[in-house]
């Protein structure tokens, strides 16, 4: 019935998700088995992305939270910068929380390694060095906002630590800053505000200039970027937008024109800054952009400092390109005092208000505090930022074949000989769904975790896995097959191979040269189905001994009264031959560990050519 036709393969980078080991005999790893509770206040569905085991990673309390709230047993969130107090208390509910507000770089250091989980705003850097310092207790970093350019995100993966953000709660907030400044600088509210409290009456030096009909360009049309196109739209302007990754429709929806960065430049009255911090973001606006611009032109900015080239900023207010800024944001926060850019009388700013709101500070406490709390209870978190996020259906449906692959990349490594040398492994999922209806990152990240995991120390969890693996050298591609039949069953089966290795069991290497092992979930429990060129039978649960025997009567019995003889109890047998009385492959499945004198004893029963012991 099978149609085999290879489909899509290659592994990119992805990062994902993975819980911490599976419990023996478990159908399902923890977090899977969790309820997939949605938050009334996030609105969406959780998506993947659980750090921990489902009870808080064991954590003494903080020596530094109150003594009376203190709760041994409890995990520890450090609250590094104020956060609404209703996220606090909803904090408070479920962990020992610490809040110490403006802590020097060392005594932040000084203190991670008390914590399971860091929540900060803009105002901390959260470096390298504070993960290296954390000594791996670290499993969730909360940004109460949205920018995480303050967040190492490479060294939070490689240090298996999930960040989080709150994407949502400060995004009107933001918007309508934009739209106050940029209404603030058009009519020079700040500089005639400063000018009458000194006594002054300027009515003819604070003459604006109006809005209506004047072209607004949107640098960024993500959630904020939208959000203050639509205002705009509403004081008369000509909305367009420039972003590279935005949907025109959405655009169009809004009544917004997306251009080239070149039209934008060079047509825009007003440019407003909405796009993240990235290297690719990095001085966007410098001397060479602000000499496109229309004379005249006026900029907001209340994305991040680092997107504009502050230097040829201040060049360019001074030759008159740009007639006024007005910036929320800034390179280095707090600027020095006697910064060019906010003396200069043609600008107008504010510290790093946008997200300053009653509301919008609630909202991100609230939001914050839900992603953190759920991510240590190894729930889904919807907001993650450094892991794959795959949907809560899509996750509950490959539960047991994500249980599968693990001890298919666990069974697999077993069977190298010397452990370490893999470079190349291919992952084949057999199914009737088409490619790109069956999300296959947790699965491949399960098998990593499988490999990796026997064969290191490395802790290898839901965020770190491809980084791991890539850090030691392993290869990982997949690809698809397709069968004919029913889509309803997600995968048919899943094989994992490891090419140019030698095998402690050489029957486990397949015609084509490979280790091979191959599985099934039936009744939903994962069974292996084949070993090399073997069919067999037997399912994952507890331990497998494989033995290659010559195909004779009576080898069943001399194998299980040894095991007997020793206490061993055998869960499953199966044996897959080639043709009868030639050579068979039996796979037995034991509760216990085999001691070594028993493994001995089976290794001398006459017809047993080979045999290996592997650990689930
Ligand atoms: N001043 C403040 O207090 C606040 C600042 N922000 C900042 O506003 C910015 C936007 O936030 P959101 O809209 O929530 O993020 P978002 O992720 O929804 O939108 C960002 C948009 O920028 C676009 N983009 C990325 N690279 C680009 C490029 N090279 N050129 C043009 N567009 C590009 C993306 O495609 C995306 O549509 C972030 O930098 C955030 O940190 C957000 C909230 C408050
Ligand atoms: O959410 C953002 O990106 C912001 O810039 C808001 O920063 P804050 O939390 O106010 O320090």
């Amino acid at each position: 019935m099978a149609a085999p036709t290879p489909t899509t393969a290659a592994t990119t980078h992805h990062r994902i998700l993975l819980p911490s080991p599976t419990p023996r005999g478990a159908l399902a790893p923890a977090f899977l088995r969790l309820p997939l509770r949605v938050s009334a206040h996030a609105q969406r569905a959780r998506l993947a992305a659980p750090v921990a085991a489902a009870a808080p990673a064991a954590s003494t309390a903080s020596p530094d939270a109150p003594a009376s709230g203190a709760v041994a047993g409890k995990p520890t969130v450090l609250v590094a910068e104020k956060l609404g107090a209703a996220g606090l208390a909803l904090l408070r509910e479920f962990a020992n929380v610490d809040c110490s507000y403006g802590l020097s770089p060392e005594e932040l250091r000084a203190k991670i390694s008390l914590c399971d989980a860091l929540i900060v705003r803009s105002g901390t850097k959260v470096g390298r060095d504070v993960f290296e310092a954390s000594g791996g207790r670290l499993r969730v970093v909360g940004r109460a906002g949205v920018g995480i350019d303050n967040v190492d995100l490479a060294a939070a993966t490689e240090h298996g630590c999930l960040v989080v953000n709150a994407p949502t709660a400060n995004t009107v907030a933001a918007a309508e800053h934009g739209i106050a400044l940029l209404t603030a600088m058009a009519r020079n509210i700040a500089q005639a505000d400063a000018s009458l409290k000194a006594g002054k009456w300027q009515r003819n030096k604070y003459v604006g200039v109006s809005l209506v009909g004047k072209t607004l360009a949107i640098l960024g049309f993500g959630k904020v970027g939208s959000e203050v196109a639509r205002r705009a739209k509403g004081l008369g302007m000509h909305v367009i937008a420039h972003d590279p990754y935005a949907s025109a429709d959405r655009a169009r929806a809004i009544g917004v024109e997306l251009v080239s960065m070149e039209e934008a430049m060079t047509t825009a009255d007003f440019i407003s800054l909405h796009m993240p911090l990235t290297p690719a973001t990095d001085k966007m606006l410098n001397d060479e952009t602000f000499a496109k611009m229309k004379k005249g032109v006026r900029i907001i900015n209340v994305a991040r400092g680092g997107v504009i080239d502050e230097e040829a900023l201040v060049r360019a207010l001074d030759s008159g390109i740009v007639a006024q800024a007005a910036l929320d944001v800034f390179t280095k926060e707090p600027p020095a005092p006697d910064s060019k850019l906010v003396l200069h009388e043609n600008v107008t700013v504010t510290p790093h208000l946008g997200a300053s709101t009653v509301e919008a500070q609630e909202g991100v406490a609230i939001e914050i505090a839900e992603a953190v709390i759920g991510a240590l209870k190894g729930e889904l978190a919807a907001s993650a930022v450094n892991a794959p996020m795959v949907p809560a259906e899509v996750l509950s449906e490959l539960a047991p074949f994500v249980v599968l692959a693990e001890k298919l990349g666990r069974l697999a490594v077993q069977l190298v000989a010397g452990g370490g040398g893999i470079k190349s492994v291919k992952v084949t999922y057999a199914s009737a769904r088409a490619p790109d209806d069956l999300d296959t990152r947790l699965l491949r990240a399960m098998i990593t975790k499988g490999l990796i995991e026997p064969i290191s120390s490395v802790f290898v969890n839901l965020v770190n896995a491809d980084f791991t693996a890539k850090q030691r050298g392993v290869r990982i591609t997949e690809e698809r097959i397709l069968l004919d039949g029913s889509p309803e069953t997600p995968i048919d089966y899943i094989q994992v191979q490891i090419a140019n290795v030698e095998s402690k069991f050489p029957s486990a290497i397949s015609e084509t040269g490979e280790i091979t092992v191959e599985g099934r979930v039936k009744d939903g429990v994962p069974h292996l189905t084949k070993v090399g060129a073997f069919q067999v039978d037997v399912s994952l649960e507890g331990s497998l001994i494989l033995c290659r025997q010559v195909d004779q009567p009576g080898m069943i019995g001399s194998v299980g009264s040894v095991l007997g003889e020793e206490n061993v109890n055998v869960s499953f047998m199966s044996v897959g031959r080639i043709a009868p009385r030639k050579h068979a492959v039996m796979a037995i499945g034991v509760d216990e560990e085999p001691s070594k004198s028993t493994l001995t004893k089976i290794g001398e029963i006459p017809a047993i050519e080979e045999f290996v012991f592997l650990k689930l």
